[in-house]
């Protein structure tokens, strides 16, 4: 077990390049499974959830090796669609292997995924998709078998626009017969990445990032090369740490127009926010309250729902904070009241009264984001503050305490029982 070990009342100055995006990589990875032979992945951040998604690709068959921030993918050898429920359990991103292995073999079978605990996170949407377009899918001891003799293309609506679901119907019909039809799809930008690559491998995807999105199926793919898309929750925690800490940071690598309802709060909040071509800067001034509420891209993103609330528990006045996506993510409040913030918690509602400074307190990380929003707020704290469970953000911030040291913070990480 490690922790962090984070001395607060710092100002963070200087710039930070953020990493490929995590949840862009997982599902262009589960997508070079579709075809056999060399895909090559740039930009592939360096995180426990990567490492997973190697594992199971590998177990499957594919040879994998990493140069630097480059994954070569070779999926000629992969002949299993079955994966076993200790790697199924790791993470939830092991869900994007149903569509692609679908696609491929026309079966799979695999158990529930897993991942953070913020509530309850059924597939009942991808697995009615994937029906949609021919599948027959039969649950029994905990597995899921699905198998389809022909994919044919399809009219799919989803009743809500899940990111998952959107990523796997789209990989289950790219090699379906005919024309399929996403509609209320996911808006991500994520989902616009996975989109390139697969048109790269041959696929005829149009309407990522609108919410109808249309795949002309075809008969083959080919391997492809493509650089991942930058994280836009690690630019976002990254903006929102130049905040709490009334720094001066400039956060590189990013589109700013993903980053727009972010950089809206912020400045809502009283930061005074730069955007140029490639870049966003941050200067903080005095910080206000605001309410926030998490919605579907183009909203404000859940991911980030948990570093803002830190940032709000030292803004002045009244916050009050809605999560409308996940059903239990607040499990930071409990460790920031440890801290000194006054927070209540009604139903998926946090009512945040701001107080002028936050203390150092010993705290666990309960889960990756929340864990990220308590380094930010021990970094803005009076005194020292240790950090658990930092596994939870190893999951998604390729080296965060080293960019967060590179702009100035007092954080090392240490063994610990
Ligand atoms: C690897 C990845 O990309 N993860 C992201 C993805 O997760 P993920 O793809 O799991 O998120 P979804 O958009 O699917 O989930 C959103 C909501 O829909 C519900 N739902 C989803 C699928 C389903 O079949 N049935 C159902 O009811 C979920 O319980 C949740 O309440 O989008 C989330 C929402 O932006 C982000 O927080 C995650 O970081
Ligand atoms: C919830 C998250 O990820 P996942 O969907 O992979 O659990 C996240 O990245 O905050």
């Amino acid at each position: 077990m490690e922790k962090f070990i984070v001395k607060g009342e710092v100002q963070l100055t200087g710039n930070v390049r953020v990493s490929g995006a995590k949840n862009a990589t997982l599902p262009i990875m589960a997508a070079t499974l579709l075809c056999s032979g060399i895909s090559v992945i740039h930009d592939v951040p360096n995180l426990r959830d990567i490492q997973v998604m190697k594992e199971i690709l590998a177990l499957l068959g594919a040879k994998i090796v990493r140069e630097g921030k480059t994954l070569i993918v070779d999926t000629t050898n992969v002949c299993k669609a079955e994966i076993p429920e200790h790697l199924m359990r790791e993470m939830r991103a092991s869900v994007f292997l149903m569509g692609p292995l679908l696609g491929r073999f026309r079966k799979v079978r695999l158990s529930y995924p897993g991942g953070c605990a913020i509530g309850p996170r059924p597939i009942n949407l991808h697995i009615k998709a994937l029906e949609k377009i021919g599948t027959r899918v039969q649950e029994s001891f905990g597995y899921i078998d699905a198998e389809a003799e022909q994919l044919k293309g399809a009219e799919i609506h989803f009743d809500f626009p899940s990111v998952g679901a959107t990523e796997n119907a789209i990989m289950a019909a790219v090699l379906a017969n005919g024309i399929t039809v996403i509609r209320n799809a996911a808006r991500e930008p994520e989902i616009c990445d996975l989109q390139t690559f697969l048109n790269k491998m041959g696929a005829k995807i149009s309407g990522a990032g609108t919410d109808t999105i249309r795949i002309d199926g075809v008969n083959q793919l080919f391997p492809a090369e493509h650089s991942v898309m930058f994280d836009r929750i690690e630019a976002g925690t990254l903006l929102i740490a130049g905040a709490i800490t009334h720094g001066d940071v400039i956060v590189e690598n990013v589109i700013p127009e993903c980053l727009f309802s972010v950089i809206d709060k912020l400045q809502e909040i009283g930061a005074q926010v730069i955007s140029g071509t490639n870049y966003v800067r941050i200067k903080a001034g005095e910080l206000r309250g605001v309410d926030v509420k998490t919605l579907p891209y183009p909203g404000f993103p859940t991911d980030l729902q948990a570093p803002i609330l830190s940032l709000v528990t030292i803004a002045k006045g009244t916050s009050i904070i809605t999560e409308t996506i996940f059903e239990n993510r607040f499990k930071h409040v409990d460790e920031l009241t440890r801290m000194g913030a006054k927070i209540k918690v009604e139903g998926r509602t946090a009512i945040i009264r701001g107080v002028p400074k936050l203390t150092g307190a010993i705290v666990s990380a309960p889960d990756l984001r929340a864990g990220s929003a308590l380094v930010l707020a021990a970094l803005s704290a009076e005194g020292n503050s240790d950090i658990e469970h930092v596994y939870h953000i190893d999951r998604g911030y390729e080296n965060f305490e080293t960019k967060l040291y590179g702009l100035g913070a007092q954080i090392v990480r240490v063994k610990c029982d």
